[in-house]
């Protein structure tokens, strides 16, 4: 089983604290992003320009459920995780810790301002991505067993913080 999955929006570090937790742990590293990208051979920025968001959203779903089935690692998701129903039952029905990092909406906007590789924020207005991290805020909470805040932390205390957690469950 993983031991952990991380959620949250663009920004919040999901693959920089997902990595160095793995690292620290010792166990293998999987990021939805990345194992889309090794099994189309394109970019998640490719994928929405040439086939479109609901495609991209197919492969994050299909690749969730591989991830799932892994026998030990970390995994990463993509903030976009929670737009799928599907995930949303997939993320409560798990027994693997699912791991909110909660981060104010100022702490990602500085993170991604200037951006180019996260297509989301390409197609929308400054206005439809705060919206947007509006609506999803709901739904990180209701999938999460655990919440970490991340706003003024480096990546290595925030693992710290999680490992704390994860030998409370
Ligand atoms: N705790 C942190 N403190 C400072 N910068 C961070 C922290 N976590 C991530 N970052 C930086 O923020 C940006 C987004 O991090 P990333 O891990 O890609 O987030 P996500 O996968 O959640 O979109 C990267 O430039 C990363 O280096
Ligand atoms: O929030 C989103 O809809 C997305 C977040 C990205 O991942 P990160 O949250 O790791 O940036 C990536 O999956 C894609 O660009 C779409
Ligand atoms: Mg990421």
């Amino acid at each position: 089983m993983l031991t952990a999955i991380l959620i949250g929006f663009m920004g919040a570090g999901k693959t920089t604290v997902g990595q160095a937790l793995a690292e620290t742990l010792d166990i293998p590293f999987y990021d939805t992003d990345v194992l889309i990208q090794q099994q189309t051979q394109q970019t998640p920025g490719a994928i929405f320009a040439q086939a479109g968001e609901m495609a991209f959203r197919l492969q994050e779903h299909a690749v969730l459920e591989q991830a799932l089935a892994e026998p030990q690692g970390i995994l990463a998701t993509g903030g976009g995780i929670v737009e799928q129903p599907e995930n949303l039952k997939l993320l409560k029905a798990t027994q693997v810790p699912v791991i909110y990092l909660d981060a104010h909406f100022g702490t990602v906007a500085e993170r991604l301002m200037g951006d180019v590789t996260r297509p989301i924020l390409a197609e929308k207005s400054f206005r439809d991505v705060v919206e947007l991290y509006q609506a999803r805020l709901a739904k990180y909470q209701e999938v999460a067993s655990l919440v970490q805040p991340v706003d003024n932390r480096t990546p290595k205390a925030i693992v710290t913080a999680i490992q704390q957690e994860l030998t409370h469950v």
